[in-house]
């Protein structure tokens, strides 16, 4: 603008010398030049704080230094850019305008406007019994109305979508709001006192399977959370009585449904079984009635030859109850039990939080469980094998005398008769049984000794133990070892040998293959939710790897555990 000032004053032929002498001195170009002074200035000199409260943000602090790092860096400037474009947003669609209409008493009214997207709306209604209002019931944790802030149960609905819902019934309302697209305009009467939100965060093991469909009493079967057995769900309101509202945590699903509480489950799970049949619980039966029966010596003794040979690597072809069932005509107690017959009734939820060994705490106890015959020992063996400086069974307890090749306290404890009884009277064993006259047990202090070594106790254990075993003390890791296909052991049990009733091994038959199964399947159904890990034993190879990383994984990674267990004060 200055040159071209200049320029035409030239042309306009005025006294040059004058022109320049008034432009240079004309206010706005002295203080030009003074703010390029200044900021030349700047360029090599850092501006003093003004400010007490400024100092520390002179540029020389390292504080300050960072944080202009951090701010210039490029994920941070996409977030902000972010920020700003969804700041920015003009949100679709735009709410319709507020009805004309407003009654007098318009201070009790509200008028609440949802944008309904593909997700449910998150609430129930239903009809208030004396007044014969609809009110909302429930809101869920997390819904679109949970989220909006704007509904709350017990307001009374007035007016949906223009549409007066008086005398209508709940499922009619429920029709109104199925069919509206876009936004829902309610026209309520809002609670006096809000209620505060009793919204706890706890987590639980479902113990039992629910499915909102099958069930009859739920207020709303559709924001009902369908669980199995062993599922862990986050509780987050505990305000009703009766239902809960928890999401499944495999669901990664922000919004919560309705879980029948404690008490209610525990009610359904109690009604179910005296729905059922009366049958004979063959669990529970003394097995000392039939000294041929309860322990297969079998699986005591036909690994001898293995064990001496490999007592040095600390395996033990461990004691177990009843693996393979004689000729007899005893049928599998799995065969006769009803399904509920175990603690489900008890606590239908087990409290768990998350739990990381810490590297100084004793190992966890590694328990195998599967139907016999489908690698449980063999899978345990080669672990051993693999590092027997890490891994150890525990030394059982035997009331019969020692063989001639045996060590006390090498292949047993040899104890006498009133020793192990008082054992049993005292709750010292994990598992026992008696064989031809002789007691054999595995002890609670015998894996203790070998964790207490700092390695890691590999247990096999029949699942009818579970309850017993899982203490604070031992916090067991419990591996379910699970047979593959029919077809697949086929393939792979071709020149595997099964351990039968008569100490010799044969070949694997068909229905040695379909018992296994079928033991798999009730084993699965019933004691499921207690299993940490699964590994189906298809090739041994494959399951020896698997069995090694959950193994590493109990020891190393947090694991949801029985809140009991950290307490303190736990006697679990
Ligand atoms: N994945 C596999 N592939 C081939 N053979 C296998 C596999 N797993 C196990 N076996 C073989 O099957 C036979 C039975 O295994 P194992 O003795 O470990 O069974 P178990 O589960 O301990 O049952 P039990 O206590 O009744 O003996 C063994 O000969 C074993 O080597």
């Amino acid at each position: 603008m200055v040159v071209e000032e200049v320029r035409q004053s030239v042309n306009r032929d005025i006294n040059g010398a004058a022109l320049l002498y008034s432009l240079l001195n004309a206010p706005w170009l002295r203080s030009l030049l003074k703010v390029y002074e200044c900021l030349q200035l700047h360029l090599t000199t850092r501006p003093p704080a003004v400010l007490n409260a400024a100092l520390p943000l002179v540029p020389t602090s390292p504080d300050v230094r960072e944080l202009q790092r951090l701010l210039m860096s490029p994920h941070l400037q996409a977030l902000l850019s972010a920020h700003d474009m969804v700041a920015q947003k003009d949100y679709e669609p735009v709410l319709p305008p507020l009805p004309g209409n407003l009654p007098e008493d318009e201070e009790a009214m509200r008028i609440v406007c949802l944008v309904k997207n593909k997700q449910p709306l998150g609430a129930t209604i239903k009809r208030n019994e004396v007044t014969g209002d609809i009110v909302v019931a429930r809101i869920i944790h997390g819904g679109l109305a949970d989220r909006s802030g704007l509904l709350h149960a017990g307001d009374t609905l007035v007016e949906v979508n223009g549409i007066g819902v008086d005398g209508l019934d709940p499922e009619e309302v429920i029709q109104i709001l199925a069919q509206s697209q876009g936004t829902i305009v309610f026209k309520l009467i809002p609670i006096s006192d809000c209620p505060v939100s009793s919204q706890t965060m706890l987590y639980v093991r479902a113990m039992a399977s629910y499915c909102p469909q099958q069930d009859p009493a739920i207020p709303c079967a559709d924001a009902g959370v369908p669980f199995r057995k062993g599922d862990i769900l986050e509780v987050v309101d505990q305000t009703d009585m009766l239902w809960w509202q928890a999401r499944k945590l495999s669901d990664h699903s922000t919004c919560a449904g309705l879980i029948p509480s404690s008490n209610l489950l525990r009610r359904k799970q109690r009604e179910f079984w005296w729905s059922q049949p009366l049958q004979p619980h063959t669990c529970m039966k003394s097995s000392s009635q039939d000294d041929t029966l309860p322990i297969d010596e079998r699986c005591v003794e036909t690994g001898k030859a293995a064990w001496v040979a490999q007592s040095d690597a600390g395996f033990h072809r461990s004691f177990r109850l009843c693996r393979r069932k004689s000729q007899s005509n005893h049928q599998p107690c799995y065969v006769r039990c009803p399904a509920s017959c175990y603690s489900a009734m008890a606590s239908p939820y087990e409290e768990v939080v998350r739990y990381q060994r810490h590297p100084e705490d004793r190992y966890r106890l590694i328990v195998l469980m599967g139907p016999s015959g489908v690698g449980v020992n063999e899978l345990r063996r080669r672990l051993i094998e693999i590092n027997p400086q890490m891994f150890q069974g525990p030394v059982p307890h035997t009331t019969r005398p020692p063989k001639s090749y045996e060590e006390v306290g090498r292949e047993y404890h040899f104890v006498p008769r009133e020793t192990f009884e008082q054992m049993v009277y005292n709750h010292r064993f994990l598992e026992f049984g008696q064989y031809k006259g002789n007691w054999y047990g595995t002890s609670v202090e015998a894996v203790k000794v070998v964790l207490d070594s700092r390695k890691i106790c590999v247990i096999d254990l029949e699942p009818q133990v579970i309850q017993g075993m899982r203490t604070h003390e031992l916090k067991p890791y419990i591996i379910f070892i699970k047979p593959p296909s029919i077809s697949q052991m086929r393939q792979t049990r071709r020149s595997a040998r099964i351990v039968t009733e008569y100490y010799t091994h044969r070949p694997f038959k068909e229905e040695d293959l379909q018992e296994m199964e079928e033991a798999a399947r009730w084993t699965e159904s019933q004691y499921c939710q207690f299993f940490d890990h699964v590994i189906v034993n298809e090739t041994l190879q494959d399951a020896c790897v698997h069995l090694l990383t959950a193994v590493r994984r109990a020891q190393d990674e947090p694991q949801w555990v029985p809140a009991s267990w950290l307490r303190p004060e736990s006697q679990s």
